[in-house]
């Protein structure tokens, strides 16, 4: 319910709410220029110096006002002319023009009525409820999160898009509360909802016959230092018996100005003074420096919208279709899920159903954010992960299994765990592996061993439910029909065919870019945005399980391509390579965050064999900083299947590709890619030694006789692919 309250109104109004956010942060900073730009007057200035001074230059002053950051101005009427300026308090003289400059009175406009009348102000003042809405929820979030209020200021855990959510929630949360309630406040005044409380002295007359005295005779003026003032009034030339009116923070007096004499005064009532607070809270008049801080804390708001939006998301993907999920702190068993593809997520909603019908109140959420005092009344864990890479943890848990490992006291609650993954793969679950091994370090009591599901098989996973129920005590016996995964129709436009004469039968083809909604586009779904190296899913007729293909252009290219070769007997291959343009194939997208250049100049080794090249050619294509990429390809043979053979010399010469040494395994020497890069070793050695990262793409021996012979190349163990791999700079793609 919490999150449904924070989740709404943040997705709703996200626009008013960051216009009013932005236009606050830079409101904030006028206050402070102001105060920096403005003469202050000496200490020693008194209110009779003053008024002395702005009269001298001014006989026909009415009205002096010093506004809380020091600046002075006064109005007059002369000679028929009604006048007004900007005052230096050390001479009388003008320094300037009192309205305010074009832009602070454009952003005012905007952030109190959205440049509108009344009906802006209502808007905006909805904008403010939002956000306090917002605040209020997601400070009770932030406390569950990090596992009770006690727990405040603990580490956040989790994907990037979470943590900083988190961490900038704790930073702004209370400077988003003060502006969004004094907002609320100040539109309730201006609509007269808060009763005006304001007091005035009691109306007086001065003795009409006497001249008025010099402003130093009159005993409250010369007592009165200058920076007490608010406001001064002169009494009107055309009515003998007006008063002076002076008003400071400690109240309003009227005056005789023949006399001197006090003739009646008022002091502000609670409202009077609790409504100046509130307006120095929210505008930072008289407060620069706090302006500037929750100027500083609205500033988050954009950051806090765009993460909480890419949570939504992901929540949307996969948590938020499990339904009866119960609170972290409820729950006796908790689920947790390591995923990229989102096919556990619908294994774990399996389970979770199955164990809500069995009576358990269980909880299912991200491996990423797992944190055992969130737990408190958990008898049961149990972890279902994925693996990527070469045995490795899908992009959103990374660092889960070493924090496991230093877990302190392990959580007394027994664990099991099921790895999801495909044993073609050398390490197969190696990632759910890792999880086991890191728990028995931790000495987290296991509930039964490891168990495996491969290829996401249904029948793998029912059998391992027989298991858990055994161990529960439950009658568990859980079927998972698989949900196909939602698709767009991909139009073939060309393709280039390659291979047929060595017996490698393989085709660059070429689809054009589905159409995308307007949201599709903002939010980045599908293939709105993609690059290089992510992966595409294709659904072959006659299958609901997906194959895999890296794909080998950006979603700035303006189509996609992938590079494909028949495989004797397979079902996706065969369709593929079957396609004439104009057919059209089932595809999905997969992100592969892991699989890209590091954002720098340095150089890039690429390294490939086969079909691997296409994501390679895809980073080639899309180098338009021309940053220094090395490509060694290994193929059969250069007149048959040097994909992208066409492409490659108009790229070296666009300056996308600084270097290109193919290997042919069935022609000539009888070169494989590993051999070319200990011909090279010197020239690979000095580029590592200039910072330069590595990436492979291609079939799994491939990629270890790579990796071998890289170690062998290294001259120090810093160029070792094991180091590089550990600082990011060595990067495989293997199938
Ligand atoms: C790029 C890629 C790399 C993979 N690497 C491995 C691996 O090293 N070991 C393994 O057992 N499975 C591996 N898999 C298989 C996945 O772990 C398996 O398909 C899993 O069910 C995916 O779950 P998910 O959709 O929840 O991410 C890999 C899959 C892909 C697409």
């Amino acid at each position: 319910m919490l999150r449904l309250l924070h989740r709404w109104p943040g997705l709703l109004a996200m626009a008013l709410v960051l216009l009013l956010s932005v236009t606050g942060a830079i409101l904030s900073l006028y206050p402070m220029a102001e105060r920096l730009n403005v003469p202050q007057v000496e200490s020693t200035l008194t209110v009779a110096d003053l008024a002395k001074r702005v009269q001298n230059a001014h006989p026909g002053v009415e009205q002096i006002r010093r506004a809380p950051s020091g600046r002075v101005v006064a109005w007059w009427f002369e000679n028929g002319t009604p006048g007004a300026a900007v005052i230096d308090p050390a001479t009388g003289a003008e320094i300037g023009s009192p309205d305010p400059a074009f832009g602070l009175r454009f952003f005012t406009d905007l952030h109190r009525k959205l440049l509108m009348g009344d009906g802006g102000r209502i808007t905006a003042a909805m904008g403010a409820g939002l956000m306090l809405l917002l605040s209020a929820s997601g400070t009770v979030l932030v406390a569950r999160r990090m596992g009770g209020w006690n727990r405040w200021f603990a580490r956040a855990r989790g994907p990037l898009s979470t943590r900083l959510h988190t961490e900038l929630a704790r930073f702004a949360i209370g400077g988003l509360i003060l502006s969004s309630l004094t907002g609320l406040w100040m539109t309730a005044s201006v609509f007269s909802l808060i009763p005006d409380t304001s007091v005035e002295p009691a109306p007086a007359f001065a003795s009409a016959s006497q001249t008025p005295l010099a402003f130093d005779q009159i005993p409250l003026f010369a007592e009165t230092p200058a920076s007490a003032l608010k406001e001064l009034s002169f009494p009107s030339p055309d009515l003998p018996s007006d008063t002076l009116k002076l008003t400071t923070e400690g109240g309003a007096a009227l005056i005789d100005p023949g006399t001197g004499q006090m003739l009646s005064f008022a002091t502000p009532g609670v409202m009077e003074r609790v409504s100046e607070i509130i307006l120095m809270l929210h505008t930072g008049q008289g407060a620069e420096t706090l302006g500037l801080i929750l100027g500083l804390m609205s500033l988050s708001v954009p950051v806090l919208g765009w993460t909480g939006f890419q949570q939504w998301r992901a929540a949307r993907r996969y948590g938020a279709r499990i339904k009866a999920n119960v609170k972290p702190t409820l729950a006796q068993i908790v689920v947790l899920v390591a995923s990229e593809g989102g096919s556990t997520w619908g294994f774990a909603r399996t389970l979770h159903n199955g164990l809500t019908k069995a009576g358990q109140k269980v909880h299912t959420g991200a491996l990423s954010t797992f944190d055992p005092n969130r737990f408190p009344h958990a008898e049961r864990f149990v972890i279902l992960a994925a693996t990527y890479g070469e045995g490795e943890a899908p992009t959103a848990a990374r660092g889960v299994a070493e924090r496991i490992a230093k877990l302190r006291p392990a959580p007394t609650a027994p664990l099991a765990i099921l790895g999801f993954g495909d044993r073609s793969f050398p390490q197969f679950c190696g990632y759910a592996e890792s999880l086991a091994q890191a728990a028995r370090a931790a000495g987290w009591t296991e509930l039964m061993p490891m168990g495996t599901v491969d290829r996401q098989s249904a029948q793998d996973f029912t059998r391992w439910s027989r298991d858990l129920g055994a161990a529960l005590g439950l009658p568990l016996d859980l079927t998972h029909l698989p949900e196909r995964p939602r698709t767009e129709t991909l139009t073939l436009i060309s393709r280039r065919d390659y291979g047929a004469e060595v017996q490698a039968p393989t085709a660059i083809l070429r689809f054009a870019l589905p159409r995308k909604s307007l949201w599709a586009r903002v939010s980045g779904q599908g293939f709105a945005r993609f690059d290089a190296g992510d992966l595409i899913g294709i659904l072959p007729r006659g299958s609901d399980v997906p194959r895999f293909y890296s794909l080998a252009s950006s979603s700035r290219d303006g189509f996609v391509e992938i590079c494909v070769r028949r495989h004797p007997g397979g079902l996706c291959s065969g369709q593929l390579t079957e396609l004439q343009p104009g057919d059209t194939v089932a595809g999905f997208l997969r992100p592969n965050p892991g699989f890209r250049p590091q954002t720098s100049r340095k150089p890039v080794i690429l390294i490939g064999a086969g079909t691997g090249v296409g994501p390679l050619a895809g980073f080639i294509r899309a180098n338009r900083r021309r940053r220094p990429l090395h490509l060694y390809f290994g193929i059969r043979s250069p007149e048959s299947d040097l994909l992208y053979g066409e492409d490659f010399a108009a790229w070296q010469k666009a300056g996308h590709l600084a270097g290109l040494t193919t290997a042919s395994s069935r022609s000539g020497a009888r070169h494989y890619v590993q051999d070319a890069l200990r011909a090279d070793a010197e020239k690979l050695r000095a580029m590592l030694a200039a910072g330069a990262q590595i990436m492979v793409c291609g079939g799994r021996d491939m990629a270890a006789a790579v990796r071998a012979t890289l170690d062998d190349i290294a001259e120090t163990a810093a160029q070792s692919p094991a180091t590089l791999k550990a600082e990011g700079r060595y990067l495989e793609d293997v199938y």
